[in-house]
């Protein structure tokens, strides 16, 4: 079982992670971007805003996912795999450019693997504000709330077109709901 939890900035990605990792005690826990050597330099690559071309950042994100998907996704696909973020996220948040071009260079990065499960957690705009007023925000952050709900309407028509099983979860709801309607979803 590979996995993902997916969201916007402050979606509570984090939080669930957090509860499943207590209950997952055999899974892999990873992430993108980060979850390797290469991937912590390229995190802080394409995270620190230094990229002016979005095309570069978008390279950085597949690079990232492309030795993500070799060091640790395919040595444990036959194991439960947990990851924050991944495929979805990289064609949602590259916004400038054509799903389907991305849909392309996303699978050529993950050599066509894909995740088996996604948890999608929704925010509406206004709690949305609201989170992003209560932390300190990096580059991507920064972009305001227009543009983190329409990545948040692009990671929905993602999961469509690429018929991925997953679902979909209103974010505002308790801590507590959030994990019961995700324990129903992965059957544990
Ligand atoms: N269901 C929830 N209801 C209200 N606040 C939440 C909920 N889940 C998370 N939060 C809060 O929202 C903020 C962002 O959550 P976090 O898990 O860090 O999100 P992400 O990892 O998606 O960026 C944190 O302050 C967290 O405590
Ligand atoms: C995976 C991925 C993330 N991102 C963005 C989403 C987030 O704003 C940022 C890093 O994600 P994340 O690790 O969730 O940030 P934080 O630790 O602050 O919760 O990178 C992309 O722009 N493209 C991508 O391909």
């Amino acid at each position: 079982m590979y996995v993902v939890i997916e969201g916007i900035d402050t979606a509570g990605k984090s939080t669930q992670l957090d509860l499943l990792q207590k209950k997952f005690k055999d899974a892999i826990f990873t992430k993108e971007p980060g979850g390797t050597q290469l991937g912590v330099k390229l995190r802080a690559m394409a995270l620190g805003g230094e990229a002016k071309s979005k095309i570069a950042e978008m390279f950085l994100f597949l690079a990232d996912r492309a030795e993500h998907i070799e060091e640790v996704i395919k040595p444990n696909i036959n194991n439960t795999i947990i990851s924050d973020r991944s495929v979805i996220s990289g064609i949602a948040y590259a916004s400038q450019l054509d799903i389907d071009k991305l849909v392309d260079l996303n699978l050529i990065a993950t050599e066509n693997i894909l995740p088996s499960h996604v948890i999608l957690l929704e925010l509406t705009p206004e709690e949305l504000k609201f989170r992003l007023s209560q932390k300190e925000n990096d580059s991507i952050e920064l972009r305001g709330i227009d543009y983190l709900i329409n990545i948040q309407n692009r990671m929905k028509i993602t999961l469509e077109k690429l018929n991925i099983n997953y679902i979909a979860i209103d974010a505002s709801l308790k801590i507590e709901e959030i994990e019961k309607k995700i324990e129903d979803f992965l059957n544990v």
